[in-house]
């Protein structure tokens, strides 16, 4: 649901970013990367943020997740202002960063860990989780025995074991070859639906986007703005397809050539 419809429904959005810019500073002088980027995310949405390389993707996820502050505007999660890395917010990114001499649960409780929480109960669920992702087979393995589809597995287990309400996920599949790629689209969204989780996912991938999300937000050359928003419908029959199932649909090519146009790429050269 876009922010303003959202507002009017009286829900209250999950994140709020109003009104965020964003200026670099460096010796070589400044970067103005984001103006003005207003966005609402509704509990339990998909929203896929693409552009051009350099638009200020990474730059606004990373100020959602409170890693980054933004120059000017602000952004909430459930109304509190962020202000730092919180626990109501898991970060996944293209490098799964699993340390390689834990094994694939004691990686899994990583972040468990690191937030101190009561760990009978992080190991119950890292095991529910591992399993959920397809890795329970796993569980005592070391990070050198899998490959990368596995290794983002274990990376998204990692990320919901401390049960965020936000998943943030910057190019997660990037890495994989393609046919990983489809194969684990599915259970991603599979495992982050069923978690009812809200998802912000950054892709330079048009029809990753497309058939993983609810909405995509299309970005502009830098500094970033919002160009345009996109509602993906697909024809549900009482359940909503698969990202694998949507790319089959007639509505995907149709999305597909909307934002095709809209992201105005150009092959310099
Ligand atoms: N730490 C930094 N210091 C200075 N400039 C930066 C820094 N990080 C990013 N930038 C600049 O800000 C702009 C936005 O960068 P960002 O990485 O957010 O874009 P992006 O859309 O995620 O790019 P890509 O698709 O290539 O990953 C770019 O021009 C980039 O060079």
């Amino acid at each position: 649901m876009a922010a303003a419809n959202l507002r009017a429904a009286g829900g209250l959005p999950r994140i709020d970013v109003r009104n965020v810019s964003l200026r670099y500073f460096t010796l070589q002088g400044e970067t103005q990367a984001l103006d003005d980027i207003s966005l609402a995310v509704a509990p339990g949405e998909f929203v896929s943020i693409i552009g051009q390389s350099g638009c200020g993707k990474s730059t606004l996820l990373s100020i959602i997740a409170g890693i980054l502050e933004p120059s000017g505007g602000s952004v909430t999660v459930d109304g509190r202002p962020v202000t730092g890395p919180s626990p109501s917010i898991g970060y996944m990114l293209q490098q799964d960063y699993l340390y390689e001499w834990r094994s694939i649960l004691d990686n899994a409780l990583l972040g468990a860990q690191i937030q101190k929480r009561d760990m009978r109960e992080a190991r119950e669920r890292a095991i529910h989780l591992l399993h959920k992702c397809g890795m329970g087979d796993f569980l005592h393995h070391y990070p050198r025995q899998l490959s990368g589809g596995m290794r983002q597995r274990v990376a998204l287990a990692r990320t919901l074991v401390t049960n965020p309400d936000v998943v943030l996920l910057d190019e997660p599949f990037s890495a994989l070859d393609s046919q990983t790629r489809l194969a684990i689209a599915d259970e991603v969204v599979e495992v982050l639906r069923s978690e009812g989780k809200s998802v912000v996912l950054v892709t330079h991938d048009i029809g990753e986007a497309i058939a993983m999300t609810d909405r995509v937000v299309v970005l502009s050359r830098r500094p970033g703005r919002i160009k345009s928003e996109h509602l993906m419908q697909f024809p549900s029959h009482g359940k909503r397809p698969t990202p694998f199932e949507a790319r089959a649909l007639p509505e995907f090519n149709t999305y597909f050539s909307t934002l095709w146009d809209e992201l105005d790429v150009h092959v310099e050269g």
